[in-house]
C-alpha cells in the first residue's frame, strides 16, 4: 500500500506508516505504484491532483476508485488519462469499525472485475450495494451524511438522561447501545419500523407521552419552517 498527503501533514504521514503503507509528498509516484488508486481528496481538489496524474502521462491500467461527493462518473473520465477504469464509490464514517455503509457506481470502462473487486473491498468494512449514478445525491443525503444525523439524536438522548440525573457516560453507553439495538431491530426483524415503534408504545405509558411530544415539537419546527 502506497499514499500521499501534504509535506506539512506529518499526522497522516505517520498514520500512513503505522497502517504499514509507503507514505509519500506526491501523488505520481502512487499511482504509478498502484493497481487500485483511492481519490479522497476534498472534491474541489480532485480536478488538481488527476491533474497531475493526466500530465504526468502515467499508463491508464488503472482502477480509479473515487469517494469524492458530487464528482461524476463523467468528470473523473475526463480528468484521468483515457482508458482508466473508473468506479465512484459513497461510504460513510462507520467504516472506521467496518460497519459502514457503502454504494459504488461503474464508469464507462471498468470491467466485471472491477465490480467485484471494489466490492470485496467495501464490504470488508460494512455492507456494500452497487447503485445507479442517479441515486448517488440522495445516499449521500442518507447514508453518507446519516452518521451526523444520528450522532445529534445520541447527544440529545444522553443529555435527556443527565437532564433526569443519569452519569454522562452511563447515559451515552444506553443512548448508544439503544440506536444500536433499535437498528438490528428493523435489519433483522424485517419488520416496518412504525410496527416496531407501536410495540413500544404502551397505551397511556410514557412512550406514548414522549412521542405525544415530539410530534408536537416537530409540527411547531414545521411550522416555524413556513413562516
Ligand atoms: N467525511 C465523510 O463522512 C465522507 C466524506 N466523503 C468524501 O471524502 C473526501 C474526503 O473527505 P474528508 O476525509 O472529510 O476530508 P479531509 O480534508 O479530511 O481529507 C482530504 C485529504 O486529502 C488530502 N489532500 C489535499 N490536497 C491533496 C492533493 N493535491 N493531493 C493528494 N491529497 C491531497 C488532504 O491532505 P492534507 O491534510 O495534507 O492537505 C487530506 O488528507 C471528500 O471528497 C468527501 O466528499 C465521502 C463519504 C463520507
Ligand atoms: O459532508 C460531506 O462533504 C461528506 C459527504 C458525505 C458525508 N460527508
Amino acid at each position: 500500500m502506497i499514499a500521499s498527503c501534504h509535506p506539512s501533514d506529518i499526522l497522516s504521514h505517520k498514520a500512513f506508516k503505522d497502517l504499514g503503507a509507503e507514505s509519500v509528498f506526491e501523488n505520481v509516484p502512487v499511482v504509478e505504484k498502484s493497481e487500485i488508486v483511492i481519490i479522497s481528496t476534498k472534491p474541489s481538489v480532485v480536478p488538481i491532483a488527476l491533474g497531475d496524474i493526466k500530465k504526468a502521462g502515467i499508463s491508464a491500467d488503472k482502477l480509479f476508485l473515487s469517494i469524492a461527493m458530487g464528482v461524476t462518473i463523467k468528470q473523473l473520465e475526463e480528468f484521468l488519462p483515457r482508458q482508466s477504469r473508473v468506479i465512484r464509490v459513497m461510504p460513510n464514517t462507520p467504516a472506521l469499525v467496518r460497519s459502514g455503509a457503502s454504494v459504488y457506481v461503474c464508469g464507462s470502462k471498468a470491467t466485471e472485475s472491477d465490480s467485484n473487486i471494489t466490492k470485496k473491498l467495501l464490504e470488508s468494512i460494512g455492507t456494500c450495494d452497487q447503485v445507479v449514478e442517479g441515486m448517488l445525491d440522495p445516499i449521500t443525503a442518507l447514508s453518507g451524511s446519516g452518521p451526523a444525523y444520528i450522532y445529534i439524536l445520541i447527544e440529545a438522548l444522553a443529555d435527556g438522561g443527565v437532564k433526569m440525573g443519569l452519569p454522562r457516560d452511563l447515559a451515552y453507553r444506553l443512548a448508544s447501545q439503544t440506536v444500536l439495538g433499535a437498528s438490528k431491530m428493523v435489519k433483522e426483524t424485517n419488520t416496518h419500523p412504525g410496527v416496531l415503534k407501536d410495540d413500544v408504545t404502551s397505551p397511556a405509558g410514557s412512550t406514548a407521552a414522549g412521542l405525544h411530544f415530539l410530534e408536537q415539537k416537530g409540527n411547531l419546527y414545521v411550522k416555524q419552517q413556513q413562516q
